[in-house]
């Protein structure tokens, strides 16, 4: 990561000096979605929106929304975000906003047009429309009002469940046809919710993306495509046109195959308690990687080349369909029957079966990182990747605000990464073979950063344990090894400070990121180990669970005041409480044998200090044990538990001290 950074910038104004905006390539937009009460599909179409609203032509735009929740109420939600955004592309577009999430954009305290209050109230009237319709759970024949309408929502019969039905595919907007207010073009907007069956296989996200990648080929086949989390909204109109100063640059490498923007966040609290911000991954080490053959995909924001997803940059690999390969133009209006049917056909849940979707073609399967998995295959087969981190964030996300949810994220990540570190493509095999070999390692890394939990749980128990039996393990201060323990703390620490604060950071978030490394370390990485293992021996099996981006209001509090979310019964809470106990107890216990001089200090120093630290760090976990009484504090069960644990851990170790 540290080879050869690169820094980039780009001059979109320029843009339109070298290609007539007529030249410009048609673009896909792929929205995924999972599940309608885990993300609520008013913010699902606050994302659609704001890059419906892009500064690019119109009609080059096709957006396609992937429903895994197979939900009626998401296909409602974008009914009326279609005609919405009649009237939000041309107010966005005349007054030059710059937030085109309509959300964001009326909290933001906007300057005042002629028109905001009008736009507004349509907002707010469609905002109601669709939360109703959500609390109820299903959409009343009084909110539909075209035989169209009525004839989609009919698919939902009795027998129709998200696991276990077939596919919906519904165009909403038909660039042709659709006129916005002022009588332009709109873009093309279709819904698709894939077939699924109980039996199927589905491969969560990487399979709804492919699904996404067929159905698009048969309607616009469009040569650059866009990959979107349903919160990632656009916070910069001008985004396309950066990605297209890399894509149309005529002196670029031919074998550029996508160009990815930087994951950031919005609602973050002022100290980043959780370190949601995942600077390394999403910042810091792109742009290393950036300086060899590329960063990697992070599911969200990357432009792609459509020509990338059908094998390497010199070896082209066809797809079944002739209709389906990327150098196919089609010529049909998309609402027309042949391209319907064979849009069904292609969304249908065994036709990626025994093809190469998933293997050699389109987002690969095997991995709950599939994005990671994706861009790493990509690379292995010859293409290369740009890192465009522009000033102003391009999209913005939702982070998980309680602490399981991002312990859980991250233990969703850990297996997937083994997944991709432990195949017969591990990056140490294939990677070493097919890449420049410092990226291999630079995928390495990644793909085994799990195995970190190891020493960090070693960390937080062992000098602690030994320390509680009276047991000296490092060098004492007035051996010379006993520096290199300090430079290595020293130096880990003092570099990890450097980098964080270059990027941005402050000392608060510095320390919370710390912390959070640590206790990652010993939950989600721990866990995700074990797991990884029982997997593998196929005892258990561990699918995509969505990240809940609902908030309710007393945690959103908590959260804002930067106070841990505890509240609910979590595993994942008591190796966590477990080590902070265990740190105290060794920390004040060893403070005593020195007094009273069972030990020497110069002996145990190391120790004293580690546990101390232990104890710095687990500070809220003592206020969220004994002090606080809200509903985040830690659950009793969840105290007691680890108290039980934590003696019975202290008898093993007396006995093996
Ligand atoms: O079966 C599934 C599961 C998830 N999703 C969608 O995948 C996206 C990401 O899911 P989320 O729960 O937000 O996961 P995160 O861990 O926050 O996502 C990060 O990690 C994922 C796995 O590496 C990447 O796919 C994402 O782009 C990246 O933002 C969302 O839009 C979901 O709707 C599906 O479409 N189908
Ligand atoms: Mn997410």
């Amino acid at each position: 990561f540290r080879m050869k950074p690169i820094n980039r910038e780009t001059f979109p104004e320029n843009l339109i000096k070298h290609a007539k905006e007529s030249e410009f390539p048609a673009v896909d937009v792929l929205i995924c979605t999972a599940d309608p009460y885990k993300e609520p599909p008013m913010r699902v179409v606050n994302t659609c929106l704001s890059v419906m609203a892009y500064d690019y032509p119109t009609q080059k735009l096709s957006f396609y929304v992937s429903d895994d929740g197979g939900s009626q109420l998401t296909l409602f939600a974008f009914m009326e975000a279609a005609k919405f955004a009649a009237h939000w592309l041309p107010f966005c577009k005349k007054n030059r906003i710059v937030k085109r999430c309509p959300e964001a954009y009326f909290a933001s305290d906007p300057t005042w047009f002629s028109d905001t209050d009008q736009i507004q109230n349509m907002y707010e009237s469609m905002k109601m429309r669709v939360e109703r319709v959500v609390e109820r759970g299903s959409v009343q024949a009084d909110y539909i009002s075209t035989e169209e309408e009525l004839q989609a929502f009919s698919k939902w019969t009795n027998g129709f469940t998200p696991q276990h039905h077939p596919t919906v595919i519904q165009v909403l907007l038909e660039s042709g046809k659709d006129k916005d207010s002022r009588g332009h073009a709109m873009p093309n907007l279709i819904y698709a919710s894939r077939e699924k069956s109980r039996s199927t296989p589905h491969n969560y996200k990487a399979g709804a993306l492919n699904v996404l990648l067929r159905v698009s080929a048969t309607m616009t086949n469009a040569p650059i495509v866009l990959t979107l989390d349903c919160d990632m909204f656009s916070n910069d109109p001008q985004t396309p046109l950066r990605a297209l100063c890399y894509l149309l640059d005529p002196h670029m490498d031919p074998r550029l195959a996508f160009v990815q923007f930087p994951q950031y966040f919005h609602g973050l609290n002022k100290d980043d308690t959780y370190a949601s911000e995942l600077k390394y991954p999403f910042q810091i080490d792109s742009h290393g990687m950036d300086g060899l053959w590329g960063p990697v995909h992070m599911g969200t924001g990357g432009f792609f080349r459509r020509r990338a997803f059908f094998g390497g940059p010199f070896s082209f690999v066809a797809p079944e369909n002739p209709e389906l390969s990327p150098d196919h133009v089609p010529n049909k209006p998309i609402r027309s029957k042949e391209v319907l049917s064979l849009a069904y056909q292609v969304a249908g849940c065994n036709f990626d079966a025994q093809t190469k979707w998933g293997s050699k073609m389109g987002y690969r399967y095997g991995s709950l990182v599939e994005d990671f998995y994706t861009s790493y295959r990509l690379h292995c087969e010859g293409w290369r990747s740009i890192f465009c981190h522009p000033k102003r964030a391009a999209f913005l996300g939702d982070v998980p605000v309680t602490l399981n949810d991002v312990l859980y994220q991250i233990m969703r990540w850990s297996m997937g990464l083994l997944e991709v570190g432990f195949s017969k493509n591990s990056p140490l095999t294939l990677g070493l073979w097919s890449l420049n070999p410092f990226h291999a390692l630079c995928f390495t890394h990644y793909s085994l950063w799990p195995i970190s939990g190891i020493p960090i749980t070693t960390y937080a128990f062992l000098p602690q344990l030994a320390l509680l039996n009276s047991f000296s393990i490092f060098p004492k201060v007035s051996d010379p090894w006993f520096f290199m323990y300090a430079f290595l703390f020293l130096g880990a620490y003092a570099q990890d400070f450097i980098d964080f604060m270059l990027a941005g950071g402050t000392i608060q978030r510095w320390w919370n990121s710390q912390r959070m490394w640590i206790l990652r370390g010993v939950s989600s990485f721990s866990f995700g180990l074990v797991e990884y293992l029982f997997k593998s021996l196929g005892l258990t099996k561990f699918g995509f669970n969505v990240t809940s981006k609902v908030v309710d209001n007393e945690q959103g509090k908590r959260y804002e005041q930067g106070i841990f979310e505890f509240g609910v019964e979590s595993q994942m809470f008591l190796p966590i409480t477990m080590a902070a106990i265990i740190n105290l107890v060794s920390f004040v216990s060893g403070i005593i044998q020195v007094l009273s001089n069972g030990l020497r200090f110069e002996d145990v120093f190391t120790q004293l200090f580690i546990a101390g630290f232990g104890v710095l760090n687990s500070w809220p976990v003592y206020e969220a044990m004994v002090l606080r009484s809200d509903k985040g504090k830690l659950p009793t069960n969840i105290t007691l538990t680890s108290v039980v644990l934590s003696w019975l851990l202290y008898l093993v170790s007396s006995w093996a001290f």
